[in-house]
């Protein structure tokens, strides 16, 4: 089998935060679809410097700063690649179509109906999702305002993605936390995932489940629609197989540094992690000891970003 090519692309925002999409020409692979700018890395070349000598040769800018969003992995009939995207934060000239493609500046909400390549599927994922990722503490079920205070001032931090687990409390208590926590997340623009409980979150109308390990290896398919969230838990290269295989929208990945209460786990390290998330065709989040300030390296290491209960709670 051919290795697979490695593409690089960037994804270019004006001030109002539309994306930047230019559409294949006739007579290329997926003629007619739109895009990502970018193209095939050289042999030996690095994928920063391809980066920048794709969007010099196809929008005639010049990249000032950029870093790793996703890699995904997919097979085509004509051939595997790994489409790996970078935003790009800072650039000079004004992007022109260099070679005869037309150029739209899209609404980022509006990419899931733009005709896009199936490998650029989990790219629109990752854009949607922030990069960090609260997950919430343990507490006892007469807690409940103290968690709830907690959520609020999360949500006032400006996390915009918030995990409510809770696997001890009584469903009813559950039921109750997860509506309140619901309204207090809607305020701010934040999403409220629901560990577990797939009928819960369905029936409150939450923005999506996170399920644990082994309740997902108990399904063969998606267990919710396309336009809830879902995000499967995971620690090694089956877990985030079978994620993949069930629809999951992301993953976390876990634990990248040991942490008080999962001593007799294996901690992946970031080399470990980098290796098995660049296989995994979804956003995967960094989970395990993390700290605010390891965000840069987590995307160094292929990562969405980071997700964590201690250090992003208080
Ligand atoms: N640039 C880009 N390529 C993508 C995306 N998604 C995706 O599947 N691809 C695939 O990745 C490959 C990129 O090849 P390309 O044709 O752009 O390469 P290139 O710019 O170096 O052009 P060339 O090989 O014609 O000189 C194609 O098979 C394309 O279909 C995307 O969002 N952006
Ligand atoms: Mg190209």
């Amino acid at each position: 089998m051919p290795a697979s090519v490695h593409v690089v692309a960037g994804v270019l925002r004006d001030a109002g935060g539309r994306v930047l999409l230019a559409r294949r020409p006739v007579g290329k692979h997926l003629a007619g679809l739109w895009e990502f700018p970018g193209g095939k890395c050289d042999a030996g070349e690095a994928p920063v410097d391809a980066l920048a000598r794709e969007l010099r040769e196809e929008l005639g800018i010049v990249v000032e700063s950029a870093r790793p969003l996703i890699a995904v992995p997919h097979r085509y009939p004509e051939q595997d690649i790994l489409l790996d995207v970078w935003q790009v934060s800072a650039w000079t000239g004004t992007p022109h179509p260099h070679e005869g493609q037309a150029l739209a500046w899209v609404e980022q909400g509006a990419l899931a109906q733009v005709e896009m390549p199936p490998a650029d599927r989990p790219v629109i994922a990752a854009l949607a999702l922030p990069d960090r990722y609260l997950i919430t503490p343990a507490f006892e079920p007469d807690a409940l305002d103290e968690l709830l205070a907690g959520i609020e001032r999360a949500c006032r931090r400006g996390l915009r993605l918030v995990q409510l687990r809770q696997p001890h409390w009584p469903r009813a208590r559950l039921a109750d936390a997860a509506r309140r926590a619901r309204d207090a997340c809607r305020e701010h623009g934040a999403r409220l995932l629901l560990n577990g409980d797939v009928q819960l979150a369905m029936v409150l109308g939450l923005d999506g489940v996170h399920l644990p390990a082994r309740i997902a290896a108990g399904l063969a398919e998606r267990p919710l629609p396309a336009d809830r969230w879902l995000g499967v838990s995971c620690h090694d290269a089956a877990e985030l197989l079978h994620a993949v295989r069930i629809g999951a929208d992301f993953a976390t990945l876990s634990p990248v540094f040991p942490t008080p209460g999962h001593e007799h786990a294996q901690a992946l390290g970031w080399e470990r992690f980098a290796e098995l998330v660049v296989h995994a065709p979804m956003p995967v989040y960094a989970l395990g000891g993390m700290e605010g300030e390891d965000v840069d390296a987590a995307w160094m290491a292929g990562a969405q970003g980071i997700a964590a209960i201690r250090a992003l709670w208080s």
